[in-house]
């Protein structure tokens, strides 16, 4: 036993062996001339910077990527001098001019007096970690993103108009500004459905999307897929004589694309139907009753023979 303690004291062969075959960077700083007392010859292996290179933390804090330096020298500057254990993840400059993901982790070794002596410490490669990591949230944005689209026709879906329109609600009575927004619907698409199938029916579906979402340039312009076949426009700082002229513009283009509808009862070519309303400043409306009254102008336009708009 006495042998193994002896073989194993801090400093020995033994000890230096196994430090120095771990994966871990294993190191030692002084704490009042802040050199370097230790550094695992593994560091050049990873970074390409000799041990012998690493004399002071000054060395430490050049290697390391300017965009993490300030906090993560502050954060470790702190904790030591509190005398607390810590961590820090940043990015290490190799040799070559590239930089690896290194977790440094930091135990403060203190004189019996409580001051603090030496902090000892191993520098992890967690590179592979923040490789899946970054994957990982490029790919939540991705999942984000497409949860905001309507999977058919890859336009704005239900949840997304719900958001913005409640949105530019705001921003327009805020801003006294006009808000417009066109519901349309598809004329007789069950019919359309039966005659060509589903899957014709679902081609129709995108194409008309994409015609409606050219009909709309500005920026803040949302179209949305509301239900089955029926799309919304959200047209923000859009007056009713701007918000008319759009809806022209969507069902003439729509009707210009002679899409072939032959069991529709009122005519060979696919058409749309229109109902719009704006919100004029300074009146006092709610948004729900205002979508609800929009709605049911589009179903006048049903009533009253399709291929038409009926505005408020
Ligand atoms: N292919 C396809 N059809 C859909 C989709 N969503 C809804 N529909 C169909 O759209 C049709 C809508 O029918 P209705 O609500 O009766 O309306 P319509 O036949 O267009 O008649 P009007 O709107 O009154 O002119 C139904 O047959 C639905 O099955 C879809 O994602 N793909």
């Amino acid at each position: 036993m006495v042998d193994i303690d002896n073989r194993m004291a801090p400093g020995s062969a033994v000890y230096k062996t196994l430090l120095e075959s771990t994966k871990a960077i294993p190191w030692k700083i002084d704490w009042d001339s802040k050199q370097f007392a230790y550094i695992g010859p593994q560091i050049e292996a990873l970074l390409g910077w000799a041990p012998s290179s690493w004399e002071s933390v000054g060395d430490w804090a050049s290697r390391m990527h300017p965009a993490d330096r300030e906090w993560v020298v502050d954060f470790c500057v702190a904790q030591s001098q509190a005398g607390v254990d810590h961590e820090a993840d940043y990015r290490a400059l190799t040799r070559d001019g590239r930089y690896v993901w290194i977790r440094d982790v930091v135990h403060v070794v203190r004189n019996p007096d409580g001051t603090v002596d030496s902090l000892v410490g191993f520098m992890f490669d967690i590179s592979e970690r923040k490789r899946t990591e970054q994957q990982l949230i490029s790919l939540q944005k991705e999942m984000e993103e497409l949860s905001f689209r309507d999977g058919l026709t890859g336009v704005a879906n239900r949840r997304r108009f719900d958001a913005i329109i409640e949105l530019e609600w705001s921003n327009a009575r805020r801003n006294r500004q006009p808000l417009s927004m066109l519901m349309m619907d598809i004329d007789y698409f069950k019919q359309y459905n039966d005659r060509y199938g589903h899957l014709e029916g679902d081609a129709c579906l995108k194409h008309v999307a994409r015609i409606l979402n050219s009909a709309a340039t500005r920026a803040r312009d949302l179209l949305a897929r509301f239900g089955g076949e029926e799309f919304v426009l959200v047209l923000p700082e859009t007056d009713e004589a701007a918000a008319g002229k759009l809806a022209e513009r969507c069902r003439s283009l729509i009707l210009a694309e002679q899409i072939p509808h032959e069991p529709s009862p009122i005519g060979p070519m696919l058409t749309i139907s229109i109902g719009a309303g704006t919100l004029i400043s300074g009146h006092d409306d709610e948004l729900r009753p205002f979508i609800d009254a929009v709605d049911k102008r589009l179903y006048q336009a049903k009533q009253q023979g399709r291929n038409r708009i009926v505005a408020g």
